[in-house]
């Protein structure tokens, strides 16, 4: 395996669907062993097991004393995942990151646009967050922002498909539950992290 520039969605999302139709597991705990911690993954019983090697495009340990292996088990009855060997930006591993690019709108982009923008390196588009990002350092504040990709950027001209605000909306509160656990634990972090230079 030649280590990419970067994961894509879609190499994530083969890697995890290659997992799944492996194993019936499915893991409510993730826990990554570091060095010397591998054994943590003796706690699983029933155990599923795969060497990183066999995994599609899953990176390859290269520190000393990590195995390389992907443990599924159970833990006190609870199914979980152990990562015997982590990744570390040492050793030439990308960060998985995105670039996300914003328009004035209140268009949503053509296809042409939607492929300009692909072109530079853009993997999400809005139209908001980044002027209030701009607007709020602005100020002096310290920013987290947080967007919701709600819908698929239209790149193929043969598509039927088209960007539409039911949609946005609709993606929206499929996810509001989520979101608003995600903040409300976001903000509880904050006020206990004593951080606010
Ligand atoms: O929350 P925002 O306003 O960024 O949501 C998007 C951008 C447009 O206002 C609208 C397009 O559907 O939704
Ligand atoms: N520019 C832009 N903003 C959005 N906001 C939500 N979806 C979209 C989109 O497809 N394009």
């Amino acid at each position: 395996n030649q280590t990419p520039e970067c994961y894509s969605y879609e190499d994530c999302k083969a890697t995890a669907d290659w997992l799944l139709s492996q194993t019936d597991i499915r893991p409510l705990v993730g826990i990554v062993c570091g060095s010397g911690l591998g054994g943590l993954a003796n706690m699983l019983k029933d155990q599923v097991v795969f060497n990183y090697k066999d995994i599609p495009n899953f990176p390859q340990s290269t520190v000393h004393g990590h195995a390389g292996r992907l443990v599924f088990g159970t833990l006190k009855g609870r199914p979980c995942i152990c990562m015997q060997g982590r990744f570390h930006i040492y050793e030439g591993y990308p960060l998985q990151k995105g670039v996300y690019c914003v328009l004035g709108g209140p268009s949503f982009e053509t296809i042409a646009e939607c492929r300009m923008l692909h072109r530079m390196g853009a993997d999400a588009v809005g139209m908001s967050t980044v002027h209030e990002a701009i607007t709020a350092r602005h100020c002096g504040m310290r920013v987290f922002a947080l967007s919701l990709i709600t819908n698929q950027a239209v790149m193929d001209y043969e598509s039927k498909e088209k960007a539409n605000h039911e949609e946005v909306l609709q993606t929206g509160k499929d996810r509001a539950m989520q979101l608003e656990q995600l903040v409300s634990t976001i903000v509880i972090r904050i006020e206990h992290s004593n951080n606010y230079a």
